[in-house]
C-alpha cells in the first residue's frame, strides 16, 4: 500500500479562496474584519509564522496589524497593550504569537485577551467551552487537523485515535476536538511506556511530540491515517516526527512536512477572525 498525501496547503488555498469572498460579502455590509498580531522579540520562526499570517490576512481582504516589541518587554507592558486591543471596537481578533520571552507569563497574556476577539482558541473560557462540546474559537492548529479530516472523508466515530503530545496548542485541544466527534482518543507522552504498543493499535496516528523521525513503518499497522504536526530543522531542512517515506508504504492517508498541517493553522486563524467579526456585528 502507498498512501494517499493529505496535502493542508491545497486545501487551506481552497478554503482561503472562499474566505476572500466571504470578507468580500462583509465589507458591504460595512463590517471589516480586523486582526492584531503581537510579536515580542527576534525569533526567527516566529517572526516568519507571524510573516505569514500578515500575508494571509492581506490577501482574503482582512485588516491587519503587526505589532512588534523588543524582547525587553515587560509583561505589564503586554498586559496593557492587550487591554488597549480589548476596548478598541475596530479589532475583531487579538494573538500574541508563541512562545513568549521567559519574564512573560503565557497563561497571563492568554488569560489578559478579551474571550470574544480570542482568535487562537487558548482562553480558558474558550477551552472550557470546546470541552462541554459548545461553539467556539478553536485553536488554529488542531481545527485545521479536524477539517482535513473532515474534507478527506475519514470518518472519526468509534475510531481508535492515539496523540503523541500533550501540549496546551496541539495534542490536548486535537484530543478534546476528536473525542467530541465521538473517537477514542488515547494520549501518550514523554512518560508513556512501551510507546509502540499504543501506536499500533492506532486508526488514527497524530504525532505532534517535536521529535523529528520518531515514527516509522514499525511503528503503525497497515491502512493507519497518519497526521504528522512536527515541525523540525534539522540541518537546516525542515522534517517532521514522521519517517513520511516509510510511514507512507503502510498508511492509508498521511500528511507530509512541510506542505501538510502547518499552512491549515494560519488557514483556521483567518477562518476564527472573521467568525469574531461576524459574532461581534451580530451581538452574539
Ligand atoms: N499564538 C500562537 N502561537 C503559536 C501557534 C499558534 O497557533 N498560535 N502555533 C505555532 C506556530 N505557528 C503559528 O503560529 C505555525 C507553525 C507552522 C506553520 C506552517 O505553515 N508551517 C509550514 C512550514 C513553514 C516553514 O517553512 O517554516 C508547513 O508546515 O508547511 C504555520 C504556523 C507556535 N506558536
Amino acid at each position: 500500500m502507498s498512501a494517499e498525501v493529505i496535502y493542508g496547503k491545497q486545501l487551506a488555498e481552497e478554503l482561503r479562496e472562499e474566505m476572500k469572498e466571504e470578507v468580500k460579502g462583509l465589507k458591504e455590509h460595512g463590517i471589516y474584519p480586523k486582526l492584531v498580531v503581537v510579536i515580542i522579540g527576534e525569533d526567527p520562526a516566529s517572526k516568519s509564522y507571524v510573516r505569514g499570517k500578515q500575508r494571509a490576512s492581506e490577501k482574503v481582504g482582512l485588516d491587519s496589524e503587526l505589532i512588534e516589541l523588543p524582547e525587553t518587554t515587560s509583561e505589564q507592558e503586554l498586559l496593557e497593550l492587550i487591554e488597549r486591543l480589548n476596548q478598541d471596537e475596530t479589532v475583531h481578533g487579538i494573538l500574541v504569537q508563541l512562545p513568549l520571552p521567559n519574564q512573560i507569563a503565557d497563561q497571563k497574556v492568554i488569560e489578559a485577551i478579551d474571550p470574544s476577539k480570542d482568535v487562537d482558541g487558548f482562553h480558558p473560557s474558550n477551552v472550557g467551552k470546546m470541552m462541554t462540546g459548545q461553539e467556539t474559537f478553536y485553536p488554529c492548529t488542531p481545527y485545521g487537523i479536524l477539517v482535513m479530516l473532515k474534507r478527506a472523508e475519514i470518518s472519526l466515530e468509534g475510531k481508535n485515535v492515539v496523540i503523541i503530545g500533550r501540549s496546551n496548542l496541539v495534542g490536548k485541544p486535537v484530543g478534546q476536538l476528536l473525542l467530541n466527534e465521538n473517537a477514542t482518543v488515547t494520549h501518550c507522552h514523554s512518560r508513556t511506556k512501551n510507546l509502540q504498543e499504543h501506536t499500533r493499535k492506532a486508526d488514527i496516528l497524530i504525532v505532534a511530540a517535536g521529535k523529528p523521525g520518531l515514527i516509522s513503518a514499525e511503528d503503525i499497522s497497515e491502512g493507519v491515517v497518519v497526521i504528522d504536526v512536527g515541525v523540525n530543522r534539522v540541518e537546516g531542512k525542515l522534517t517532521g516526527d514522521v519517517q513520511f517515506e516509510s510511514a507512507r508504504q503502510k498508511a492509508s492517508y498521511i500528511t507530509p512536512v512541510p506542505k501538510g498541517v502547518g499552512p491549515m493553522t494560519i488557514t483556521m486563524l483567518l477562518h476564527n477572525t472573521i467568525k469574531a467579526a461576524k459574532r461581534i456585528h451580530n451581538n452574539q
